[in-house]
């Protein structure tokens, strides 16, 4: 039987004190305050079991991750309906790119980009009678924990420096595929990525998509097939122009934020969660890559 106490927490030692841990996001002025020590793990087993290391119980602010809560509580409303909005296919591009935008009239290629995150907050606009709270509501009651929040002065900070995300916005509203106003979506929008949560509160959160749309409190949020839908995504556009190299040193799904986290499941068998704040050149977390790298090789557990 394998020993996951001792995997993760020699990985966890193993990497800690490596000397290029990549660099902190600042285009967000609040995400630069973040310390690049920080470095946590935490695995969620399906069996009940979970196994931590490092800053798995500090909050950290997770980005991007939020977009595929975003887009579960989509499907969820809109089902097939929703892929007359937006596409599935892999970018190959960063995740605030926007000339193919552009050239594919207003339709973005994933739900995972910015794009695309942007055009599932509209619908969620549109959908929640008051869309930062009830979608706030979604993401305690499937992680079974009230104490989840929005940091405020993220959200704001990102506000003050978003103009790429406004450009997105804007060239959805002039080809018709934002139908509520640019302010409403993206203020939805910096709040959602603005969700605060440490690495064990991320595992639970996804907990249910490891275990076929059935939250930790034995709830069905999403059907089996959309369940199915949603992992196909993380593991093809999870990591933006990363995705490829994702899925060949790890081999699971999963998604990255530029807050520093990385979060990764096997459907039926486990959810895993790193933290590290400095990034790569792509956006994704250096050590936490490296970290799940190690974890899927070492134990043979994989989607291959
Ligand atoms: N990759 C990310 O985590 C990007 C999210 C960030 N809030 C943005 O819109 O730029």
């Amino acid at each position: 039987m394998l020993d996951f106490n001792t995997i993760i927490n020699n990985i966890h030692s193993d990497l800690k004190n490596e000397v290029v841990k990549g660099v902190v996001a600042s285009y967000i002025p609040e995400l630069s305050k973040q310390d690049v020590n920080h470095f946590g793990i935490f695995m969620q087993h399906m069996d009940g079991r979970t196994f931590m290391a490092g800053d798995a119980n500090v909050p950290f602010s997770i980005q991007s991750i939020s977009k595929v809560l975003t887009l579960s509580k989509a499907i969820a409303f809109e089902d097939n309906n929703l892929w007359t909005r937006v596409d599935v296919e892999p970018s190959g591009n960063p995740f605030n790119h926007l000339s193919l935008l552009e050239l594919e009239n207003g339709i973005p290629r994933n739900p995972l980009i910015n794009a695309g995150a942007i055009v599932v907050a509209d619908i969620l606009c549109t959908q929640f009678k008051n869309p930062k709270a009830d979608f706030l509501q979604y993401v305690r009651d499937i992680s079974n924990d009230q104490s989840i929040n929005y940091n405020y002065k993220v959200a704001a900070s990102e506000k003050l420096t978003g103009y790429n995300n406004y450009a997105a916005a804007n060239l959805l509203k002039s080809f018709g595929n934002l139908h509520n106003d640019v302010e409403v979506v993206l203020d939805f929008y910096f709040h959602q990525c603005a969700l605060e949560m440490t690495c064990a509160q991320v595992a639970k959160a996804f907990y249910v998509f490891a275990n076929s749309g059935k939250c930790v409190n034995n709830k069905q949020h999403v059907t089996v097939s959309q369940a199915k839908r949603i992992n196909a995504i993380m593991l093809t556009c999870g990591f933006y122009d990363e995705s490829g190299e994702f899925a060949f040193e790890v081999g699971l799904p999963g998604k990255s934020g530029v807050g520093g986290g990385i979060v990764a499941l096997l459907p039926n068998k486990f959810v895993i969660t790193t933290w590290s704040p400095g990034l790569n050149a792509k956006g994704n977390s250096l050590i936490g890559m490296q970290a799940l790298e190690q974890f899927t090789t070492q134990t043979n557990l994989s989607i291959f």
